[in-house]
């Protein structure tokens, strides 16, 4: 069984799409953010034979300085990070209220050998420091951001498929400042190891 590859964006993938067409692997292109993702891997997995496994990959924005830009890492967990309720200064987790689940889990059927991060996902990406550490403080253990890592979990915890996420980071999670942002040494190292994975494995 082949796996198949999610990314958000074409240039995201677009190094590997040769190898992914030399050895006849699919690859899903979502659009940005959960609800296209989910759209289309609902979709895809409704109307496609089996996959081995849900490969999602992508650029990600950092909260940890520790992680140099350009890292590759696998997402161990992810979080809704919206869904929920405010409540004044706090926010409520949909675990707090009691209507049901934000956070998913990968469920690797192969070793990724990468260091593993919580991550969660956001619909807008943080760009101010009250939201940043408000998200902090409530989520200390979380690494990265990302605008479609939950969705793909979620998809692939429904159908019982395997999956894997693996980001590379692009940038930190701050005031917007584009400049500062490395996404084509992200998408290039996130590109080698990809072609690396599917050469050992598929
Ligand atoms: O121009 C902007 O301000 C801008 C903001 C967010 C993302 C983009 C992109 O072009 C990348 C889209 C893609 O990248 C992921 N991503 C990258 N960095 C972050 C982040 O700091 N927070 C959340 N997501 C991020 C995301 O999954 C998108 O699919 C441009």
């Amino acid at each position: 069984m082949k796996p198949l590859i999610v990314a958000a964006t074409p240039f995201e993938i677009s190094p590997s799409i040769p190898l992914l067409e030399e050895l006849d692997i699919p690859c899903l292109i979502t659009g940005v953010g959960m609800t296209a993702t989910a759209y289309a891997l609902g979709k895809a997995l409704a109307l496609a034979p089996t996959y081995a496994e849900v490969i999602n990959v992508g650029i990600a924005g950092s909260f940890s300085r520790e992680l140099p830009l350009g890292s590759v890492v696998s997402i161990s967990q992810d979080t809704f990070y919206e869904l929920g309720a405010e409540d004044g200064n706090n926010v409520l987790s949909i675990e707090e209220l009691g209507l049901g689940k934000g956070t998913y889990f990968t469920s690797s059927r192969k070793a990724v050998d990468l260091p593993k991060y919580a991550a969660i996902t956001v619909n807008r990406v943080h760009g101010n420091e009250a939201s940043i550490a408000l998200c902090q403080a409530k989520f200390p253990h979380v690494a990265l951001e990302s605008m479609e890592g939950a969705a793909v979990f979620y998809a692939c915890a429904q159908e019982e498929l395997p999956c894997i996420q693996v980001r590379a980071i692009s940038n930190y999670v701050e005031q917007r400042d584009k400049s500062s942002w490395k996404i084509d040494l992200a998408i290039t190292n996130l590109n080698n190891w990809l072609q690396k994975f599917i050469r050992e494995n598929y």
